[in-house]
């Protein structure tokens, strides 16, 4: 291991006490300092906030005026305080977290926050005896607090002015001398930790030396314990992830790297960097797109931490399709048939032959799959019968299917298709009304036509028919009516094999939706196409009659959680899309995650070294074909800053077999413990053992402890479990995605191996969740050798 840091630090332990008493006196006097500048912070929070709160009384008494003009007024001053107020309320706790001492720059230039803006140090900042005089200090913070003389109290942490803190590096650090990372609840400094960027450099700030306190924010923050939420990483972002969280938004951004590298984690913070660096931009939504509702819950709390949540939605792929929600699992031999982009061609098929399949008796809401058939046997009508111009008129099955064909030829979703389908009865039927032809001038004929039409059309029995012959598909009737193996292998045929058709269709037969099924709905919303509907009368606004308003309110943000809402009801395409374990992403979810962002620009995070998907080309295909031929940026993570040396070394041999030559992130630090290897007992049943395992990390950890089976074991892993408390939970393997843990239990690897074809990646996946402690627990199948190490991670 190249670079390992062992905690705690040897430093620190090795500290005579006399040494140490002298640290803690120069760790309390630069705590009373930052505290001392909180408290300066506090004042002005204070005092703006009396502000906000004049602002809106004094807008709430003109609206009594009542003129329109008044009205737009009141409404965009309202708004506006409120914004103001509700973040002065919401980020007033524990907002300032860092502070940088910063070198003289080489120009004395100030930006519009109020700090000097060159990046360099002056020629002359650092003196030929290696000293220096600190220039200028900034604090950092969740947002930007300026003094009342405009002098900056805090920097937002998304300002210009706060890149050094993030990007400077022992190696290029600019202009800074120190950074540091305060820690503080409520209204009181906890404690501070500092790193020095140039620590050959004796720097002076009012003629006392600068001082360095503990062991850096980063060894600080990853020692911590989890719980089941992630937390932002706002106090200690890398340089190499700031570059990509401060990437410009243009085009595709695709980031790579290893596990626990902090993509998600990064992610989350472009979000929010990219809000505040252009809202008007983004006032168009960013999706956030994660594999599992279990990552969704577990990063839902990051945004609002920023002080970020309402122009964002973050959805799990089986909830991408509104009314719609992913309950069931398919099995990987099914996931890879539903996935895989073959099934353009069987839903293209499928959603056309549909309109020959019996109509389910009660619309709209369908029976479970399956059930449809047996409910209303009657197939589509072979006959259409009118009464017209006092003549019967008959279409026979024949001349109904060549109508249908015809309408059919075209490639235009087919619930649009189905004017087309009624205007070419409607000829079918004039030809034998025997009225063609009775009337030479255009203008008569034109007329009589028209009165046939209009009888014709309002006749019940024609209505009926039409209802019958070309129903209004939805898309779950059409994959409803893929459940059927025979209609099913018509649809697929030379696209599926037998054996695959009847796989698929017996799946469709079971109840629930599988998020793969979520890509199938939302590929066939796309090829029915959504009929017209009568628009619905808007109610009345007084606002509509101003004009102008816009201008007023350049954001129209409403609250916050008012905007989520209505983002994640209303919107089918974002500003900006944001894909989390990209690599999982199917063929098949791609094209609905593309649908979703066809105008926007993307940030791609993945790690090809987890993917769960069996043909990685197959999905690069169409991930390709999704992002169009944007421009690609590309970065990449190199460090581990989630699993300790010694659970990464054991993770890099899953990986050499996985994906031979492909390098691992290297680990930040190290526990010194090593993995625990169990293998069961013999005579004793692999639930006692796992039982006991997890006892055994839940009193070794303080935070949480992962349990990671086979997909296929999740329902009675749980129950092993029960009673265990909440610090524990049992997971399947591919639900273990993107997820963290104090301790983790593997649990078979080899089950987990088998399981498909990209079992060895899910198992790196799961060796990689810890942040402490790992216990491999074997059974028979797994050939442990004495030492309990199962053949898979053997050296
Ligand atoms: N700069 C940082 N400071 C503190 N903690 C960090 C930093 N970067 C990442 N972490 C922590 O490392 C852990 C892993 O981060 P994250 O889950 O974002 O990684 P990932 O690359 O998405 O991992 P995976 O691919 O395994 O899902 C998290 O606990 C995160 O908070």
């Amino acid at each position: 291991m190249a670079y390992a840091r062992r905690l705690p630090s040897a430093r620190q332990k090795g500290a005579s006490v006399a040494a140490q008493e002298a640290v803690d006196t120069v760790r309390d006097r630069e705590i009373g300092v930052e505290q001392e500048h909180l408290d300066q912070v506090y004042r002005r929070l204070e005092e703006k906030i009396h502000e906000a709160e004049f602002l809106m009384n004094d807008a709430a008494q003109r609206a009594q005026v009542g003129t329109p003009g008044a009205l737009a007024e009141r409404d965009a001053q309202v708004f506006r305080a409120g914004i103001h107020l509700n973040r002065l309320n919401n980020e007033f706790e524990d907002f300032l977290f860092g502070r940088i001492d910063l070198l003289y720059g080489k120009d004395g230039k100030k930006g519009p926050d109020g700090a000097y803006t060159s990046v360099e140090p002056a020629e002359d900042a650092i003196r030929p005896d290696n000293t220096a005089e600190i220039g200028e200090t900034l604090h950092i913070g969740r947002i930007g607090v300026l003094d009342s003389d405009y002098s900056p109290l805090v920097i937002d942490w998304r300002a210009p002015a706060a890149a050094p803190f993030y990007r400077s590096t022992p190696v290029d650090p600019g202009r800074v001398v120190r950074r540091r990372v305060i820690r503080s609840k409520g209204r009181k400094v906890l404690g501070v930790e500092d790193d020095l960027m140039r620590p050959e450099l004796k720097a002076t700030l009012g003629g006392r030396e600068l001082p360095a306190i503990g062991d850096g924010a980063l060894m600080a923050a990853l020692g911590q314990a989890r719980g089941h939420t992630m937390r932002d990483i706002v106090s200690s972002i890398q340089a190499e992830q700031d570059l990509v969280i401060r990437a410009p938004a243009a085009s595709v951004t695709y980031v790579e790297g290893g596990p626990g590298t902090g993509k998600t984690a990064v992610a989350l913070h472009r979000a929010a960097y990219l809000l505040y660096q252009d809202r008007r931009r983004y006032a168009g939504g960013i999706l956030i797109v994660s594999p599992t509702p279990l990552l969704v819950s577990y990063t839902e709390g990051v945004l609002p931490s920023l002080g970020e949540e309402g122009q964002v939605a973050i959805r799990a792929l089986g909830s991408l399709v509104d009314g719609v929600e992913a309950t069931a699992y398919d099995e990987p031999a099914v996931a890879r048939i539903k996935g895989s982009s073959r099934m353009v061609a069987v839903l293209r098929k499928a959603a056309r032959g549909a309109l020959e399949t019996p109509q389910p008796k009660a619309q709209p809401e369908l029976p479970e799959p399956g059930e449809d058939e047996r409910a209303a046997p009657a197939g589509t009508p072979t006959r259409l019968r009118v009464v017209a111009f006092g003549r019967r008129l008959e279409l026979e099955a024949d001349e109904l299917r060549r109508i249908r064909q015809n309408v059919l030829s075209g490639t235009a979703p087919v619930n649009l298709l189905r004017p087309r389908a009624r205007r070419l009865l409607l000829d079918a039927l004039y030809a034998k009304s025997g009225a063609v032809g009775r009337h030479s001038d255009p203008e008569l004929a034109a007329e009589l036509r028209s009165s046939f039409d209009e009888d014709v059309s309002t006749e019940d029995s024609f209505l009926g028919f039409l209802d019958a012959w070309w129903p209004e598909l939805t898309p779950r009737r059409v994959l409803d009516a893929m459940a059927d193996e025979k209609r099913l292998g018509r649809w697929a045929r030379r696209v599926l094999n037998q054996g695959e058709v009847r796989r698929l269709a017996r799946s469709l037969r079971r109840p629930g939706l599988s998020v793969h099924d979520v890509a199938l709905l939302d590929e066939l919303h796309t090829l029915l196409g959504a009929p017209a509907r009568p628009r619905r009368k808007r109610e009345y606004d007084p606002l509509d009659q101003l004009t102008g308003l816009e201008e007023l309110m350049p954001v129209r943000e409403e609250t916050q959680r008012e905007r989520a809402e209505r983002l994640a009801a209303e919107r089918t395409e974002y500003a900006h899309v944001i894909v989390d374990e990209a690599q999982d992403l199917t063929p098949m979810q791609w094209r609905m995650v593309g649908r979703r962002g066809r105008h926007a620009t993307w940030t791609v995070v993945g790690d090809p070294a987890q993917s769960s998907w069996s043909d990685p080309d197959e999905a690069a295909a169409a991930r390709d074909e999704a992002l169009g031929s944007r421009p690609r940026r590309r970065f990449e993570l190199t460090v581990n800053y989630r699993n300790p040396a010694e659970i990464a070394e054991l993770a890099a041999r899953v990986l050499a077999l996985a994906m031979p030559g492909k390098e691992s992130p290297r680990a930040v630090r190290s526990t010194g413990v090593e993995p625990r290897f169990v293998a069961v007992p013999e005579n004793t049943h692999l639930a006692e053992t796992v039982r006991s395992e997890a006892e055994r990390l839940l009193g070794e950890v303080d935070g949480t402890v992962g349990v990671v089976v086979a997909m296929n074991r999740r329902g009675e892993a749980a129950r092993w479990l029960a009673g265990l408390g909440d610090r524990v939970v049992a997971l399947g393997s591919l639900e273990a995605k993107g997820l963290e843990y104090d301790a983790t239990l593997v649990v078979s690897p080899a089950e987990i191996a088998d399981e498909s074809p990209a079992g060895l990646r899910v198992l790196y996946v799961a060796l990689t969740r810890s942040t402490q402690a790992l216990t491999v627990l074997s059974g028979p199948r797994d050939l442990p050798d004495a030492a309990g190490v199962p053949d898979l991670l053997r050296d």
